[in-house]
């Protein structure tokens, strides 16, 4: 049997993108950070987002049938603690510019990527919920720098001089 921290201590070296999960609807407007992400398949292009059940966020991701994956650039290191810890959602939005994206979600201005989504599917596994995104529209931000979530701490990557 593993045991968590060990779970976790090796966990905390896969590197991942940063993203702020956000979404609108009829439960209200809602967002939180979140480095599980992926890409699950690309016919219909589809990505999966894990979320705790005991997050203070779930019961509205849980009513609401859509939501964005704003993928974090360098820079955005004190908005990505914002949306990670116990804050007044009121605080988190108003520290950046959103736009309302083709779902109603709200979509973070200056991020490298914004994936707008129709929540086609829930999973339960453990303490998480899986949440299955089918695209409805995605935007790109290529003149920005990364950031990835390493070793409990931010690390930004530079795109080279062409
Ligand atoms: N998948 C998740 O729910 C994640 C949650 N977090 C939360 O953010 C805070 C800071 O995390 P770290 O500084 O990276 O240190 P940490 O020691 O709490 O986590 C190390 C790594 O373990 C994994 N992890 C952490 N909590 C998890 C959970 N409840 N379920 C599944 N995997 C989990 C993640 O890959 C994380 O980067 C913690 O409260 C942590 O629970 C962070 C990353 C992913
Ligand atoms: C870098 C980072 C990555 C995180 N990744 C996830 C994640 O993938 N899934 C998740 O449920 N929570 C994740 N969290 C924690 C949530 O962001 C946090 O629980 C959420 O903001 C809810 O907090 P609240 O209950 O205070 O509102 C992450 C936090 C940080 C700082």
């Amino acid at each position: 049997m593993v045991e968590k921290q060990n779970f976790r201590d090796a966990m905390s070296r896969l590197g991942a993108a940063v993203n702020i999960i956000t979404t609108d609807g009829p439960a209200g407007r809602a967002g939180f950070t979140a480095s599980a992400v992926c890409s699950v398949t690309d016919d219909p292009p589809t990505l999966l987002v894990c979320l705790n059940r005991s997050a203070s966020v779930w019961p509205i991701f849980s009513q609401n049938e859509a939501l964005c994956v704003n993928t974090l650039a360098a820079g955005h290191e004190s908005l990505s603690n914002l949306f990670g810890g116990k804050t007044p959602m009121s605080d988190r939005f108003s520290a950046a510019r959103w736009r309302q994206g083709v779902s109603g979600c709200p979509q973070l201005e200056g991020a490298v990527a914004s994936f707008d989504c129709r929540i086609s599917q829930v999973v339960s596994v453990g303490t998480h919920d899986i949440l299955f995104c089918e695209l409805v529209a995605l935007e790109r931000n290529d003149d920005t720098h990364g950031l990835v979530w390493f070793d409990r701490g931010y690390h930004q990557l530079m795109r080279p001089a062409c």
